[in-house]
């Protein structure tokens, strides 16, 4: 994207952006095994059906992420947060207006995909190719990405299949495979809650790191510590809209009031 008029350039744009869920749901709920013997009955795919919910989960948010930021994404509980960041990566389509990025942004939650029936080593390889890396890239960072994780500070974990790992240490080494490379745009889901302080700090490292690289880095967290610590914007999202959008110092004191936390 072109430098504009301010010297600063664009990496996400975000332009009235409405993100809808369609959940079918009968009165079983959409899990129960009546919900899916009534879907069974219905027929096929394609065919509208009745009972289908909406849910609007971001309702026409607008901004523009320049390089160099870290934006917080900040807001209770099912304000719109991971919809929002889903929607950047292109990961859900919209339902209005449009998102436009600088290359592909890359979207690391807790909930990346591993798998757990492979080792830990096996995943750093997977998820260094899957994430862009050459196999010569990823033999150069192998060690550095163990190192980072603090997977095997308490033994050899490494070798062993990720199901034998804690949630913690799984989100650690997520983390520390997507944080081996430069991102233009990199997105963090509650990656930093989930390890303990010594690895929020080393995270939280990085992240200004690849902030200095010129890459920008969204983070969403309940944590207003690492917020405050890592990020120099921040969103403020309640019931999928945008409530406040500036400096991390006056979006926080304005959310604590609000929040009481
Ligand atoms: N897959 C889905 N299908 C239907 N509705 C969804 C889905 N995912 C989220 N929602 C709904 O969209 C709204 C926003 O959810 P979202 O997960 O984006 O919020 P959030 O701010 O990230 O919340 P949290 O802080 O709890 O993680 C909520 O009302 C939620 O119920």
């Amino acid at each position: 994207m072109a430098e504009n008029n301010t010297g600063r350039i664009p990496t996400v744009i975000a332009d009235d952006v409405h993100i809808v869920y369609r959940v079918s749901g009968g009165a079983g709920g959409k899990g129960s095994a009546t919900a899916a013997l009534s879907r069974i009955l219905r027929g096929k795919k394609g065919q509208k059906q009745r009972g289908m919910r909406e849910v609007h989960a971001v309702r026409g948010v607008s901004f523009t992420a320049y390089r160099g930021e870290a934006i917080g994404l900040i807001g209770t509980n099912g304000s719109g947060k991971s919809t929002l960041l889903r929607a950047i990566a292109g990961l859900l389509p919209t339902e209005r207006g449009h998102v436009y990025t600088d290359g592909q942004p890359s979207l690391l939650g807790v909930n990346a995909a591993m798998m757990n029936d492979l080792t830990g080593e096996r995943n750093v390889i997977l998820g260094g190719l899957a994430m862009g890396m050459s196999r010569e890239q990823i033999r150069e960072r192998y060690q550095s990405i163990v190192d980072f994780s603090g997977i095997n500070e308490k033994g050899d974990f490494i070798t062993l299949p990720m199901r034998t790992y804690s949630s913690g240490m799984g989100a650690r080494l997520r983390f520390s495979i997507a944080a081996a490379k430069d991102h233009d745009v990199l997105m963090i889901d509650e990656a930093l809650a989930t390890g303990d302080r010594k690895f929020q700090i080393r995270s939280e490292q990085r992240i200004r790191e690849l902030r200095k690289q010129a890459g920008t880095v969204f983070l969403v967290s309940h944590s207003n510590k690492s917020i405050r610590d890592t990020c120099d914007r921040v969103l403020w999202l309640e019931h999928g809209k945008l409530l406040m959008d500036g400096p991390t110092d006056e979006v926080l004191k304005a959310y604590e009031k609000e929040t009481g936390k």
